[in-house]
């Protein structure tokens, strides 16, 4: 099977822990995509929810399958959020999130969710986070060379992302990315505190203790994970 037959088994699967009445949180990438295509179909079927997006491309996706959209001045709490990740660790459900380049919008979402549930292939998940992929840091474009020299002082080495046609990568928040190559994170807790404190970083895309559930597909079938578990 497919990584994305995976993605599309965990999506499905977390769908199902949508209820009746809740606010939910809509992720961004492939696998959050697979989320709201379902939640789409769940509520054709009958399923009353409201949703707040994490990116201007699933609030347009939401908005095409019919999910009524909400905001931060309706409701101050979010019950569920359904996400993707760019690498999960184990135990933990410490993640490195952001290579879509969502991850300021998502943080947020993030924080104000009571639950915060990550979808994705088996391939996601790490012993160590940056065994895998690089890490995303937003910062404001004015200045972003002096940002990225304080961020490489913390042992990384930072390029701005770009896109197809060779210009900067803009977030929706019309921020710039800097994906940054660090040796494997033993401290993500301090390494985040470490990236927050430079002035000109808007969100790093490590998301410390914000996870609280991980469904994962793979070939051994559907793996529900809790921190610690
Ligand atoms: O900015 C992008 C988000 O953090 C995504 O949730 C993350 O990159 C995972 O995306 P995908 O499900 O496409 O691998």
């Amino acid at each position: 099977m497919s990584a994305s037959e995976y993605k599309r088994q965990a999506a499905e699967f977390a769908a199902e822990m949508v209820e009746d009445g809740m606010v939910v949180g809509l992720g961004t990438g492939s696998t959050a995509a697979f989320v709201v295509e379902a939640l789409g179909r769940r509520h054709k079927e009958g399923l009353r929810f409201v949703a707040i997006p994490t990116s201007l491309a699933t609030e347009k996706q939401a908005l095409g399958v019919g999910i009524p959209l909400t905001t931060f001045g309706e409701h101050a709490r979010v019950n569920l959020t359904i996400d993707g990740a760019d690498e999960i660790q184990r135990g933990t459900l410490n993640l490195i999130k952001g290579l879509g380049g969502a991850l300021l919008r998502e943080k947020i979402v993030a924080a104000s969710s009571d639950r915060l549930v990550i979808v994705a292939d088996e391939t996601k998940l790490v012993d160590h986070l940056g065994m895998k992929t690089l890490l995303p840091v937003e910062v404001t474009s004015f200045g972003w060379e002096s940002t990225a020299r304080q961020i490489e002082r913390l042992g990384a080495q930072a390029s701005p992302r770009r896109n197809r046609e060779g210009a900067f990568f803009v977030s929706d928040g019309g921020n710039l990315i800097l994906d940054c190559r660090f040796p494997v994170i033993s401290d993500a807790g301090r390494l985040e505190q470490d990236i927050r404190s430079i002035v000109g970083v808007v969100e790093s895309g490590l998301f410390v203790g914000m996870g609280t559930d991980a469904i994962v597909a793979g070939g051994e079938g559907i793996a529900h994970l809790t921190v610690g578990a």
